[in-house]
């Protein structure tokens, strides 16, 4: 009998505890994420592309008339492919990481013997998936191959935020600025906990709805304490004060654009100024990703803007001193392609050895967000009192730290009885970003 919909091949249950993430689960966020949410991704673009359609051809030229009917086309095909549970295809565009999906694809296929299917197979690698598709539907164009179709909601992402940026902003600037003797251990929690926060602005699970932080972050900070569900601060704090012999290289692999990647860079000021870091490498996107997350592009967008900030004028200054810790080599920002392929982190060593090594001196990498900290523990769905190690599965090339709020339906290192408590309280509370956790491996 012809199946009646997708949702027939799926199994009406929720996810069985240490099987992966996925959407053959009908319970699981997972399922709710490819059947509704990605579906709803995919539409906003070719709604943005059809609405920007004569401003995109004043800007890469009447060329660009034709490939943006060829994207929407592509864009319609890819989302009809996805509702119908049809199998995952190989990348056609030559891009740098291309064989490299496609040797995913070919790999898990020869595995599993069959093709990939949406609705079958880890969650993870299904989301990476798409946000690849998205990306070669303009790899395949030549006047829009570099265009990102979610720079704009990044850049809203900023602007939106400019009055929480101004409050954050300027409280850093007193504090390196002034000759009074400070609390290093108080100030360097508060802005690790700013920069936690701060991963609470994802366009992916509003739906692209403005996430715009509105409220005084420090005064929202010192209230949130209690919804870290996994706080070791202390560790981070411990890791970051250590004074090992070692380089202090400090690692941090972004999440999102706008106020997150503002809040990040503060941070990653105060190390610096406090002498726990002399360097420190960002890690960002090659490609558009999961819509917010922070490509090259973004990040000296931002620290431009801010240098636009005539009102705020603390913005201007920091981002002269931004400015200066990237030409003198303080700070550098790093693409690899390793982040938007789609392995969980368990795999880099294989994968990408070069880039597992080059963390070995790090004094700490910091991944920020929910889908690094899905990669760290590999999309399985865990008894939420697994050890974070446990769960790293071998991931360990140097101490850690995950600054996550939580917005997908996996956490481990809870003690018994805690997650139970917080779901009488608040049944989606692995899926709305409300709550957080700080999970630290120091070695
Ligand atoms: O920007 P973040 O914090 O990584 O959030 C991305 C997460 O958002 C979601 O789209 C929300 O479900 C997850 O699929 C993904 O892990
Ligand atoms: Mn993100």
């Amino acid at each position: 009998m012809a199946k009646a919909s997708v949702s027939d091949d799926c199994i009406d249950m929720v996810t069985p505890w240490n099987e992966y993430l996925s959407a053959k689960y009908k319970r699981s966020f997972a399922y709710h994420t490819v059947r509704n949410r990605l579906p709803v991704t995919v539409t906003q673009v070719i709604d943005h592309l059809s609405r920007s359609k004569e401003a995109l051809v004043q800007t890469y030229g009447e060329g660009s008339r034709e490939e943006i009917k060829q994207i929407i086309g592509y864009l319609s095909k890819l989302k009809n492919e996805m509702q119908t549970n049809k199998p995952l295809i190989s990348l056609e565009a030559n891009e740098v990481d291309a064989s490299d999906w496609n040797n995913f694809l070919n790999t898990t296929e020869e595995r599993l013997g069959r093709p990939l299917l949406w609705f079958a197979d880890v969650w993870l690698h299904i989301e990476c998936y798409l946000y690849r598709r998205i990306r070669e539907s303009f790899a395949l164009t030549k006047h829009l191959n570099q265009y990102d179709p979610f720079r704009h909601q990044k850049e809203e992402a900023f602007t939106g935020s400019l009055q929480a940026i101004s409050v954050v902003g300027s409280y850093l600037l007193k504090l390196i600025e002034s000759d009074a003797k400070i609390d290093t251990e108080q100030c360097v929690l508060q802005f690790l906990k700013l920069s936690l926060w701060g991963n609470r602005c994802d366009l992916s699970i509003s739906g692209g709805k403005d996430i715009s932080q509105v409220e005084n972050p420090l005064d929202m900070i010192s209230t949130l304490d209690e919804l870290i569900l996994v706080n070791d601060l202390q560790k981070v704090w411990s890791a970051l004060n250590s004074t090992s012999s070692g380089p202090k290289i400090i690692d941090i692999i972004f999440d999102n654009s706008g106020y997150e990647l503002f809040s990040d860079l503060c941070l990653a000021h105060l190390l610096v100024k406090l002498g726990l870091a002399n360097k420190i490498r960002f890690h960002g996107k090659r490609v558009p990703w999961f819509i917010s997350d922070v490509m090259e592009h973004d990040f000296h967008w931002l620290i431009q803007e801010m240098a636009n900030q005539t009102r705020a004028p603390c913005l201007s200054k920091l981002s002269t001193m931004w400015k200066d810790f990237l030409s003198s080599g303080t700070w550098t920002y790093l693409t690899e392609s390793f982040w938007t392929l789609p392995y969980s982190y368990d795999a880099m060593k294989q994968i990408d050895p070069e880039l597992y090594n080059s963390f070995e001196g790090s004094k700490l990498l910091i991944f920020k967000g929910d889908l690094n900290y899905r990669k760290l523990v590999g999309d399985v769905f865990w008894p939420h009192t697994e050890k974070f190690s446990v769960a790293l599965r071998g991931f360990e090339p140097a101490p850690l730290v995950t600054l996550r709020t939580i917005k997908a339906d996996v956490v481990v290192g809870l003690q018994p009885g805690q997650a139970e408590k917080v779901a009488q309280k608040d049944t989606d509370w692995l899926v709305t970003g409300k709550y957080a956790v700080v999970s630290c491996l120091v070695k």
